[in-house]
């Protein structure tokens, strides 16, 4: 820690001790060392406060290096780096703001010589700007504008004018730094696991939104393709609801919106069984609904299905699918086909490259009336919490269809995060830090495809691994007849406990805690898990389910768990968090010391 100022100097105590006969400059010998012992003691600081939370207390110590001159530029660089990595929450970057920013330390660092301590302090604007707080605006300049490259050279002062020869040796010296920095930059894979409809791929796009910082217009307007054909999914199951449940177990005032969508949404041979409404139709007297049936055939625009793409049958004329589409979406399915290793980078999952047109929506007014009203009756009547666990409806598209439904509908951030693909091949996304990349490998989740998952688990640094609260009650698609999140159960022991993962650490993520939230007062935990007595309780039950987790940690490999929110910023900071300590403690393994 630094001394206070008052402390007498090394040199006017050798001084004043020797004041008859030669002395001389201790300083020279003096200054290099204390600013090797503070730069041990700053890095022996950092170390000891690696798991504390930032506070007022130990932040004023980091800054204290920041600001006291005896310490090297090369001790702020690493101050700095590690404080930019430190801001996990929105508090951490308000206390950091008030402390460097506020005290102007930040516009001291911005103007040093030193072209490192520039470059941490740019790492800090980065991360106050990550969480809305733009320090930089104090300089009138917006950080999202401009690279740290340009900000750099913006603020690039020469301390003392250079001669030609100094500047060509400083600029080999400065090229030379940069290649170590590349090559010593360390590399982290990380694995995502877990059932398929986990969150696995929603968590990757999260921090793809959060790292580069949202996606523009352009952009969402791709994921309409994907939105669209997830509305059609899931209008089809409220289909297959209504005909399971019976309609007379529905209000009588959504009748009418019950025949519009079974006429659009006709009973396949597999749901035959299933259906009874049909035969209620024609048994129920009230005859209001009745003839509404025969209009709503043509109620439905063929021209609006323009994306109803493969696997949605609603009995209507597919022609709008223009030859260039096709070809266009023939070639996208290839490049995925191709294998996992051409996948890489090339394909964006969710991303249609076809062009959309501008006004087009996939439900006719009427439609998207029915499926509002009988969605909600559902969802007030509860009538049906039993059969909801056999189907997959993604509640959340009704919730908005008449948005989706507009004409020049362009999907949000949210939209994008609900949007639901199914990984089929191995997908790496890349991000790319000063002093970490990370390589995060997104898998398919379903039985059948897990046998693919060993190609990637070597050497994999970590493994973030996906379950979702919501699952208890559901069963898998592949096997009807086994609990998801037994079955995410298992999956998890045999992954924390497998031979290949010895030195890996694993994130356990808990997903679809809205889900959750919404569905545990009305599905008691209790049913599914009969050990389980802490009632509704969202905090009891969300911890009980992550001890079960955590009871599968035979191996005593570090587990770091999160519930994980819908595009939280802290997402992506913990998931590096994680990572760095996972490389850190695996070379205090290799050298011995743990
Ligand atoms: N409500 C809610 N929905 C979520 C949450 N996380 C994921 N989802 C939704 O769950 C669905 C499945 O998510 P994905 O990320 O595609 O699941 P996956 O694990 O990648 O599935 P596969 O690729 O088939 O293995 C998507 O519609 C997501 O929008 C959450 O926290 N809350
Ligand atoms: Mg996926």
């Amino acid at each position: 820690m630094p001394p206070p100022p008052s402390v007498r100097s090394l040199h006017s105590w050798w001084s004043d001790s020797n004041s008859i006969g030669a002395t001389f400059d201790l300083h020279a010998v003096a200054k290099p060392l204390i600013r090797l012992l503070y730069h041990r003691q700053a890095r022996n600081f950092i170390k000891e406060n690696a798991a504390i939370p930032l506070s007022d207390a130990n932040a004023d110590i980091f800054l204290s290096y920041l600001a006291f001159k005896y310490t090297s530029s090369r001790t702020k660089s690493m101050v700095l780096r590690h404080l930019s990595e430190r801001v996990a929450s929105e508090k951490d970057a308000q206390m950091l703001k008030s402390n460097i920013v506020q005290s102007n330390l930040l516009v001291e660092l911005l103007n040093s010589p030193d072209e490192e301590t520039r470059y941490g302090a740019c790492l800090i604007i980065d991360q106050l700007a990550l969480h809305n707080l733009p320090a930089l605006e104090i300089q009138g300049i917006n950080p999202r504008q401009r690279s740290l490259k340009e900000r750099l050279a913006l603020k690039k002062q020469p301390a003392w004018k250079k001669t030609r020869a100094e500047k060509t040796r400083s600029d080999a010296i400065h090229r030379a730094i940069l290649e170590d920095s590349k090559r010593y930059r360390k590399e982290a894979k990380v694995l995502v696991l877990g059932l398929s409809e986990s969150g696995k791929s929603t968590i990757v796009r999260q921090m793809k939104i959060v790292h580069d910082g949202g996606c523009d217009e352009r952009e969402r307007a791709e994921y309409r393709t994907t939105i669209y054909k997830n509305v059609l999914d899931s209008v089809g199951t409220l289909a297959r609801i209504v005909r399971k449940v019976g309609i007379r177990s529905l209000p009588e005032n959504v009748w009418e919106h019950t025949a519009v969508l079974l006429a659009a949404f006709p009973a396949s041979d597999g749901d035959d069984a299933e259906s009874n409404a049909e035969t209620e139709m024609e048994s129920v007297e009230s005859g209001s609904w009745i003839t509404a049936m025969d209009s709503v055939v043509v109620d439905v625009d063929p021209v609006l299905w323009i994306t109803a793409i493969d696997s949605v049958d609603v009995g209507i004329d597919p022609t709008p699918f223009t030859d260039a589409d096709r070809k266009a979406e023939t070639e996208a399915k290839s490049v995925e086909s191709d294998g996992w290793i051409t996948a890489f980078d090339s394909v964006d999952e969710g991303v249609n490259p076809v062009p959309l047109p501008q006004t087009h929506s996939v439900l006719t007014p009427a439609l998207v009336d029915a499926v509002w009203h009988i969605w909600r009756s559902l969802a007030v009547e509860r009538v049906a919490d039993e059969h909801l666990t056999e189907f997959y409806l993604m509640e959340y598209f009704f919730s908005s269809i008449y948005r989706i439904a507009e004409p020049n509908y362009i999907p949000n951030e949210k939209d994008i995060l609900h949007a639901r693909t199914e990984t089929n091949a191995i997908r790496q996304t890349r991000f790319v830090m000063p002093s970490l990349s990370i390589h995060l490998f997104d898998v398919t989740g379903q039985r059948f495809e897990r046998k693919k998952w060993i190609q990637c688990f070597q050497s994999a640094t970590s493994i973030i691994f996906c379950a979702a609260l919501s699952d208890y009650d559901q069963v898998l698609k592949e096997d009807r007849r086994l609990n998801r999140m037994r079955e995410s159960l298992i999956l998890f022991e045999s992954v924390i406990n497998s031979r290949w993962f010895l030195r890996t650490s694993v994130i356990l993520f808990l997903t679809k805690i809205d889900l959750f939230k919404k569905k545990l007062p009305r599905i008691p935990l209790k049913r599914y898990f009969p050990e389980y007595t802490g009632g509704s309780d969202l905090n009891k039950a969300a911890k009980y389910i992550l001890w079960e987790f955590m009871q599968k940690n035979r191996a005593r490999l570090s587990v770091y768990s999160f519930l994980a929110q819908e595009k939280d910023m802290k997402t992506v900071r913990l998931i590096f968090g994680a990572v760095k300590d996972t490389i850190n403690r695996n070379a205090l393994k290799d050298s011995g010391i743990l």
